[in-house]
């Protein structure tokens, strides 16, 4: 198949809209009615972030301390994205008259690598939607990631009292990341200017809306559903292994110290930087060129886009967003 993904993808580009209150792109809300009836399971495990506030790393160390012993293979030759299913979001499928980026990059590589070979059943047909990846994952637990703000969760994931892990990243870092993200990603809104983009993250004109009100809302849903392990992005960039540690309590989970060491090893920025796996490089819809996915992986990267008014602006409005004295963030350590 001679399909050039790349060249296909140009005008996904898509517009923000007002969907119950958040701004949201049609990618995560298509498929609304069956995301909303996803069937989770007791030992299913959501990772729920603002976007880019460490999803991608969290999301390879679970799937490390799941199945690293036990399936080593997974993490060589599935990407993150399938390993780990974005529940909302949703593709228009080629046979639905659309050019899906996700099936063109399925029917790209198909070409290019023998993916036929690998024993997971639900790689053909391709699948166009999160949530239809996540219904098929052959493991247990399913790891499945989410952006949705908590009011947006699928009731089955309460219901079934499934463990959650939210991360959370300072605002400043992620508005940084975000720019850059928006830059380089194709289905995502473009990100124009720098000092439009600053003003935009602040009223909260971002897919999945806006930050201060969804790290608020799940720190508040923390108060009354006990399953939430809230964690920082900051802390990770401190001392991974000792975050590694908390995430291993959380989940019951016993792994000896020789086996987390060297899980907090291989997930290293420049170890899953290089880590065709786990660093989207395989993904058409974006542009390493532009940026990449894997860009810095730092705190305080902020200090080199902020301009000293812009930060002004930024702490004045954040005071009155951010009220909770029991929710901070470090933006340098
Ligand atoms: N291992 C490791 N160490 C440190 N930092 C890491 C790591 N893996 C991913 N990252 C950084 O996380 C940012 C991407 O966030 P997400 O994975 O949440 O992105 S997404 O929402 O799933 O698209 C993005 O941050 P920026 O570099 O600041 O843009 C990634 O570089």
């Amino acid at each position: 198949m001679s399909l050039n993904p790349k060249k296909t993808i140009l005008s996904f580009r898509p517009e923000l809209f007002d969907f119950h209150g958040v701004s949201m792109t049609h990618y995560f809300t298509d498929n609304w009615e069956n995301v909303q009836n996803f069937q989770a399971r007791p030992d299913d495990i959501l990772i729920a972030t603002y976007p880019k506030a460490g999803t991608t790393w969290v999301s390879q160390i679970l799937d490390l301390l799941y199945f690293g012993q036990t399936c080593p293979e997974r993490q060589n030759n599935i990407p993150i994205y399938e390993r780990v299913p974005f529940l909302e979001i949703a593709i228009p499928s080629l046979d639905s008259g659309y050019q899906s980026v996700i099936s063109l990059w399925l029917y790209y590589h198909v070409s290019c690598f023998p993916y036929q070979s690998f024993p997971y059943s639900m790689f053909t047909p391709p699948p166009h939607a999160g949530k239809d990846l996540a219904d098929k994952l052959p493991t247990t637990p399913r790891l499945i990631k989410t952006h949705f703000p908590v009011q947006f969760v699928p009731k089955s994931f309460w219901e079934q009292n499934c463990r959650i892990i939210y991360v959370a990243r300072n605002a400043k870092d992620n508005m940084v990341s975000f720019f850059h993200f928006d830059r380089m990603n194709v289905i995502q809104p473009e990100a124009g200017e720098w000092d439009n983009y600053f003003h935009r993250f602040l009223e909260g004109q971002m897919v999945f809306g806006s930050w201060y009100d969804h790290v608020n809302g799940w720190w508040k849903k923390k108060q009354n559903y006990s399953n939430i392990h809230y964690m920082f992005y900051e802390d990770m960039i401190e001392d991974t292994e000792r975050e590694i540690d908390k995430l291993c309590s959380f989940l019951g989970l016993s792994r000896s110290a020789e086996e987390k060491k060297m899980i907090s090893g291989g997930v290293q920025f420049d170890k899953m930087k290089k880590n065709e796996m786990a660093n989207y490089s395989t993904l058409p819809v974006m542009d390493f060129k532009i940026s990449p996915f894997m860009r810095k992986g730092k705190v305080g990267d902020w200090k080199n886009h902020f301009t000293v008014a812009q930060n002004e602006v930024f702490d004045e409005d954040y005071k009155k967003k951010m009220k909770d004295p029991t929710l901070q963030f470090p933006t340098e350590i």
